[in-house]
């Protein structure tokens, strides 16, 4: 049973339920927008040839995740599960981790 939401993230991962991406297969980023969550990039993903959103989750003081926001972006990836394949809504692809961190 995993009780914090990185547990979630994590367990997820290795069960299959959510996919890791390797984060060196993202380039050229351009920010296309801010949220509740962070920055959101535009990138190039190597592997497939597509133009994707990148989503960067933002880090507090000691260089951790933000506990609010990794709790709501936890049930932004449920529900999306929930409604995956759905042509209105974006497909979600997967998570990725770096240590830098987008600052342009
Ligand atoms: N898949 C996407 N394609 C294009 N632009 C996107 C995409 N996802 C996010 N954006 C841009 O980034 C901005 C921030 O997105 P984000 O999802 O973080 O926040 P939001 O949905 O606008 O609002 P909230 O912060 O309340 O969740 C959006 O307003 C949009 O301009």
């Amino acid at each position: 049973m995993a009780n914090t939401p990185e547990e979630w993230l994590e367990k997820s991962i290795s069960n299959g339920h959510i996919n890791y991406l390797e984060y060196n297969k993202f380039t050229d980023p351009t920010i296309i927008g801010t949220g509740a969550f962070g920055k959101v990039f535009k990138c190039k993903w190597k592997y497939c040839e597509l133009m994707v959103a990148l989503k960067c989750l933002k880090i507090d003081t000691n260089l951790s995740l933000d506990e609010k926001i990794i709790k709501d972006f936890i049930k932004e990836l449920k529900l999306l599960r929930r409604v995956s394949n759905h042509p209105n809504i974006i497909s979600f692809y997967g998570v990725t981790k770096s240590i830098h961190s987008y600052n342009i």
